[in-house]
């Protein structure tokens, strides 16, 4: 199906759903009677939609002044789904033709000029290999819009690896040619044009293709390497080779490919920030975009600001190359109704969430100055016993609404939680990233994420990791605890050569005393960090309500007051002025 097609569908649907249910099939076949590829599509999605499998409208709080192109059509998240991976399977695929077709292109005009100079036709087998190749997949890619993603990756492969290797072959017989020749002068010219072509090749890579900096450096660091590989090919087939490039005045060339690829990976990553924000500020109209805060597993984050109301806030969107990923765009849907449905304090507030016309998935929240709590250890220290005690009762706080909700939040962990400036009081903590949330209540077979590992190694519950269909509120304990051990030491309870072994010491290893790695922690705090760290889910303290409480019997607790909390704030202030240089 074309985008054409899912936007009539969805406004089939989103005109159907809106008549009494015996209405809707007539509506929707009277719209569709000479499309029955969209008809079958409709009906199929009102099927789903009578039998209550199709997600609910979020959110109950806040009603959110929701930003869709057309507000009076409801959400359809399956339709979402389907928007987002047609649009950026669609770029891929125009931009993997237009590769394809100037190789091809290059190709033949290669096979031209050995024709028309050398007169040879040694050079044609590959040549023709490489074109079929890339008018192949050209052609493919053209005539059938609906590949999957994974078949245009599988093209892109095909493409670059059947011209890199004609590239090879063809240097390698041009050098030992020439070496054959005691043609110095032609030999150390391949060798230069060897590097100076792959060094076009990663720049153009890295400037044409949309990619993030690290898939650039998966890719470009190898391909890199490749023209130093070819020459010591070369020179093992024939040790003449290397006796004539020694004869080259300048020497080996720089490594210049080396050098390009960083270029490419560097410039991979401005233009793919360049991009983000272009994409969002003119998408997402009713707000202004200001500036990148960060990005996360999944998303970015923006500070914006509403253009009506001028309140600002901090939008978090998907990534473009997620969009291809439908439980990745599932996940981001359940943090936002997961997240609005909470209304504590230390809960971080949904302002407002929807989906572009084209299909962006994004929401809205509420802007925190101040920092997460993993940046807070990693640039001040670890935390005195009352400060950690002070964020994490604040936690158990938002934990205990969300629990009592139905909703465990499986990535309890330092990154997500946020000491914020609030309302004139700081060390205010939120809880953010509800994004692997899952709702007690759902069916399991409903759930996207239910039967599969999610969470972070460092902070996740045994159960998490060995049954995760099993996990209850206590998994959330657990992590708690694991959050107190790093704002205490530093250091989460397991740290593994790998995820995998990370994940293996919670599930089998009792994790050292937190007074192993620092001598001034309170014996009851650490009495209480211990228990929720127990393996087994029976002996672990049974709730955020139950630890809330031992939290606050600790001697420690209320030891830190607002006082202390504003003067290391203000004293970070001071150090962040401090650092400004001035003129
Ligand atoms: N409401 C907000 N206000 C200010 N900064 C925020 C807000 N929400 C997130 N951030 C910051 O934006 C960055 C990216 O956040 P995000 O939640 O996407 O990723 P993460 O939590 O670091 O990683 P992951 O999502 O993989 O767990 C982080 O530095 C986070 O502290």
């Amino acid at each position: 199906m074309t985008p054409t097609q899912y936007t009539r569908v969805k406004e089939v649907f989103s005109e159907a759903i809106k008549l009494p249910p015996r209405d809707r099939v007539a509506f929707a076949q009277q719209q569709c009677s000479e499309t029955p590829e969209i008809l079958t599509e409709v009906l199929s999605l009102l099927k789903h939609h009578f039998a209550g499998t199709v997600l609910e409208s979020p959110p109950s709080r806040p009603p959110p002044d929701t930003i869709i192109a057309e507000p009076s059509s409801p959400i359809d998240p399956n339709l979402v789904l389907k928007d987002v991976w047609e649009d950026n399977r669609q770029i891929l695929r125009r931009r993997l033709i237009a590769i394809a077709s100037v190789m091809a292109v290059l190709i033949a005009i290669s096979m031209v000029r050995l024709f028309t100079y050398h007169n040879a036709v040694w050079g044609y087998g590959g040549r023709i290999g490489t074109l079929a190749v890339t008018v192949g997949c050209a052609t493919i890619l053209v005539y059938k819009p609906r590949v999957t993603l994974l078949q245009i990756r599988g093209a892109e492969v095909m493409v670059m690896a059947s011209v890199g290797l004609l590239a090879i072959v063809i240097v390698v017989r041009l050098m030992l040619e020439s070496a054959a020749r005691q043609d110095a002068v032609t030999l150390i010219s391949v060798h230069n044009w060897n590097f100076f072509v792959w060094t076009l090749i990663i720049l153009v890579y890295g400037v044409f293709m949309p990619n993030t900096w690290r898939r650039a450096a998966t890719i470009l660091i190898p391909v890199a390497i490749i023209p130093g590989l070819v020459t010591l090919l070369a020179i093992r087939l024939d040790s003449r080779v290397g006796m004539l490039l020694g004869q080259d005045e300048f020497g080996m060339p720089l490594p210049v490919t080396l050098i390009a690829a960083g270029v490419s990976i560097y410039a991979a990553h401005l233009i793919h920030g360049a991009r983000l924000f272009a994409y969002t500020a003119q998408r997402l109209a009713q707000y202004k975009v200001k500036r990148f805060i960060g990005e996360g597993g999944m998303g970015q984050v923006f500070e914006a600001e509403h253009r009506m109301l001028k309140r600002p806030c901090a939008i978090k969107l998907i990534q473009p190359e997620y969009c291809a990923d439908d439980q990745a765009l599932q996940r981001f849907q359940c943090e936002v109704r997961a997240t609005a449905k909470l209304t504590h304090s230390h809960t971080i507030e949904i302002y407002d969430y929807g989906q572009t016309k084209d299909g962006v998935f994004f929401f809205a929240m509420e802007l925190l100055p101040g920092m997460n709590l993993r940046n807070l250890v990693d640039t001040t220290g670890t935390l005195p016993a009352p400060r950690a005690v002070h964020f994490l009762v604040q936690v158990c706080e938002a934990l205990c609404e969300a629990h009592s909700a139905g909703m465990i939040h499986r990535d309890v962990k330092p990154a997500n939680i946020f000491a914020s400036q609030r309302g004139g009081i700081d060390d205010f903590t939120k809880l953010l990233d509800f994004g692997v949330v899952r709702e007690l209540s759902l069916n399991p077979q409903h759930s996207v994420e239910s039967n599969m590992v999610a969470g972070t190694p460092g902070f996740m519950s045994p159960e998490q990791i060995a049954s995760p269909c099993d996990v209850d509120a206590r998994s959330d304990i657990y992590s708690v605890g694991a959050v107190a051990y790093f704002l205490l030491t530093g250091r989460p309870p397991f740290i593994g050569d790998s995820p995998l072994e990370t994940m293996m010491a919670q599930v089998n290893q009792t994790p050292d005393l937190p007074s192993t790695y620092r001598d001034d922690i309170p014996p009851d705090l650490q009495s209480v960090i211990m228990r929720c760290l127990a393996k087994e889910v029976e002996q672990r303290i049974a709730g955020a309500n139950c630890l809330l409480d031992e939290l606050k019997r600790c001697k420690c607790a209320d030891r830190w007051t607002q006082r202390d909390a504003t003067t290391w704030w203000r004293e970070q202030a001071m150090k962040a002025n401090a650092q400004v240089p001035t003129l």
